[in-house]
């Protein structure tokens, strides 16, 4: 997994056009969505993680958690994001990752929302532009 971490003063995005096939069915409220003070987390999925979701969720979470404390904030926006990597994982187990980092977050106690999987999205963002706002991560299950 390769992970995008910047800390904005806002994230916002709009779903536009269909990506996949068969992308994630979404409500109308969910076409749109903003977060303030927010830690973007934008995640590309990779083949290996389908060797153990399970350890690249805890281990995402973990990193998610670090930096959202050192940033001092609790809203955290993940987003599908599928140009970190030249080794993407299947959209399957990319959304069922997704979903589940997202949950675990919440279940600690973080404001998280999550972009629409499977769309193209507009969006905005604004950097802070601090020493910590732009980081990445690489996860590999068994390292
Ligand atoms: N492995 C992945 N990790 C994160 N997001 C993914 C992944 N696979 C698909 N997606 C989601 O699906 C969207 C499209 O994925 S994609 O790989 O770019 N595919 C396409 O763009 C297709 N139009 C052609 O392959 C991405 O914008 C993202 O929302």
């Amino acid at each position: 997994m390769r992970m995008l971490l910047i800390h904005s003063d806002y994230l916002e995005y709009e779903v536009k056009d269909k990506a996949l096939k068969k992308p994630e069915e979404i409500s109308e409220e969910q076409k749109k969505g903003r977060l303030e003070e927010v830690l973007a987390a934008f995640i590309s999925v990779e083949k290996v993680d389908e060797q153990n979701p399970e350890e690249v969720v805890e281990k995402a979470v973990k990193e998610i958690e670090d930096v959202a404390s050192q940033v001092k904030t609790k809203n955290i926006f993940v987003y599908p994001f599928a140009h970190l990597s030249s080794e993407l994982g299947s959209p399957d187990i990319a959304l069922k990752i997704l979903k589940e980092i997202e949950e675990k977050l919440k279940e600690k106690g973080y404001n998280v929302k999550r972009a629409p999987f499977g769309y193209y999205k507009a969006f905005k963002l604004s950097c802070k532009g601090h020493p910590l706002a732009e980081l990445s991560r690489t996860i590999i299950p068994g390292e």
